[in-house]
């Protein structure tokens, strides 16, 4: 189960948004009636365990109070590590490692501890995030804004209505879907949550450091749940982690925090022009794709002539997709899964927007590709498809949009002529209005892995379109 699913399953489980951290932090136990020698350390860690399984979704690990006691931290990390139920997902705060480092930490922070997720310092950009996100099932929290006085000069550059934080937001929204890059954020900033949560409706939110009073804490929880009160994870104050009997006192925030989020969903009820009450965390690979789709680019608004000859007033341009491998490989992964049920001998892509993608999949599945030529050249071999086949042999074939369906099908017939058969085609996008009939009439079964409405739908109910966009796309 990946890390996602894990939270999903433990928030429902245990009722709660409440992460416990398992720090060895001397400073906040010698403040209590705890001491913190490493021998209570053994003791104290497990028994927090013991206290909060039944009220957290996750337990979190800061790595640098454990390296703080040298050999024996890294064994104390190891016993906490195994001594927390499996079904409880893990994050290690360990906003480590370098562009050179992070290919090596991320295998010892998933492979060798395997903890769930990782915090990731963004300002080395994605070069360095990537060697985490190629464990699918693994998620980081990328650190975004600090409620550090001094952070503001640079969080808010270059002025408080365009700040970098929200621009860090954005990006990071195109490092990797909302089950796999989450966002860190100060607790002790409710105006800066809301921004980031309005900019960043999908995704999960973790939040660092503590509130004054309950008053405070509502004012986090409006500004950071999401519509359906969730997409978050709040600490329990360690004043209550170290407290003699502290499962009491936890469970009594588990329930303020609940409220306040039924508050939350009563206060935005879904719309009810089509929406049923989707939870914006449940795992839904279409929507995650569909968000970071629009937040590339992909879809543009004005006045644009199609292949066809008509004038639409948007434009969908999957071809920017090869630029984000991040997006471009959970695009694999969707014509994969279309792929994997039909039967054929070779993929072949229809030029030029596609040959990426056809190419990505004959790797991605270990099947032969070929293409038909958009041009027969003048000189050189002179042929019409490219790569070699057997008349006879059964072709997938691979585009991007079906539209009037004009394109592929003028690719498919080249391959026909050569005694090629073809039967499938596979596209990411169905603008619908009757081109999979078309496809059929001549003697093609077209599959797609999203149809525009679908799309539509998603980006109208997530915010990122408003009505009258929404309204461009269906009529
Ligand atoms: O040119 C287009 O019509 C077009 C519109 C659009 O929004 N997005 C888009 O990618 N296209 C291109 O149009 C082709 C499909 O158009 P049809 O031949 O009408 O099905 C795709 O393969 C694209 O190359």
């Amino acid at each position: 189960m990946n890390f996602f699913d894990k939270l999903l399953v433990a928030m429902d489980r245990n009722q709660s948004l409440l992460y416990a951290a398992l720090d060895p932090d001397p400073e906040v136990l010698s403040g209590s009636e705890r001491s913190s020698s490493l021998r209570q350390l053994w003791d104290w860690l497990p028994f927090v365990i013991s206290q909060t399984e039944e009220l957290v979704s996750a337990y979190i690990l800061t790595l640098d109070f454990y390296q703080a006691l040298g050999i024996p931290g890294l064994e104390l990390l190891q016993h906490t590590l195994a001594t927390i139920p499996p079904h409880i997902p893990v994050i290690l705060d360990a906003k480590h490692s370098d562009i050179n480092t992070s290919t090596a930490f991320a295998r010892t922070v998933f492979e060798t501890w395997m903890v769930d997720a990782c915090t990731v310092l963004p300002y080395a950009g994605h070069e360095q995030i990537a060697p985490f996100l190629v464990y699918p099932a693994k998620a980081v929290f990328v650190l975004c804004a600090t409620g550090n006085p001094s952070a503001a000069v640079l969080q808010e550059h270059p002025a408080a209505d365009i700040p970098f934080y929200l621009h860090l937001v954005k990006e990071s929204q195109t490092w990797g879907s909302p089950e796999q890059v989450g966002l860190k954020v100060g607790a002790a900033m409710p105006d800066i949550l809301a921004k980031i949560r309005a900019t960043a409706p999908e995704r999960l939110i973790l939040i660092q450091g503590t509130w004054s009073d309950e008053q405070d804490l509502a004012k986090l929880l409006s500004a950071g749940l999401n519509a359906e009160g969730q997409g978050l994870l709040v600490p329990i104050p360690t004043e209550l982690l170290t407290a003699e009997h502290p499962s009491q006192e936890i469970e009594k925030l588990r329930d303020t925090i609940n409220q306040e989020r039924q508050r939350v969903i009563e206060g935005n009820p879904t719309c009810d022009l089509w929406l049923p009450n989707v939870c914006f965390l449940q795992s839904d690979p279409h929507r995650d794709l569909i968000l970071q789709l629009f937040d590339i680019g992909c879809i543009i608004f004005g006045e644009h002539v199609q292949a066809s000859g008509a004038t639409f007033p948007y434009y969908i341009d999957l071809r920017t997709i090869i630029s984000k491998p991040q997006i471009f490989h959970q695009i694999l992964g969707a014509y994969a899964e279309i792929l994997k049920q039909l039967e054929f001998d070779r993929i072949a892509g229809i030029p030029y927007g596609s040959l990426p993608t056809a190419t990505g999949l004959a790797l991605r599945l270990e099947r032969p590709m070929i293409f038909p030529r958009k041009e027969v050249k003048e000189h050189g071999t002179k042929r019409l498809i490219e790569g070699h086949f057997e008349a006879g042999e059964k072709v997938v074939v691979i585009d991007d949009i079906l539209i009037s369906g004009k394109s592929v099908m003028q690719g498919a017939e080249k391959l026909r002529t050569v005694g090629l058969h073809v039967e499938d085609i596979v596209v990411f996008i169905d603008h619908g209005k009757g081109v999979k009939d078309r496809l059929k009439e001549n003697g093609y079964r077209g599959h797609a892995v999203l149809t525009l409405s679908e799309i539509a739908e998603t980006l109208y109910q997530s915010g990122r379109i408003d009505g009258s966009q929404f309204k461009l796309f269906v009529e």
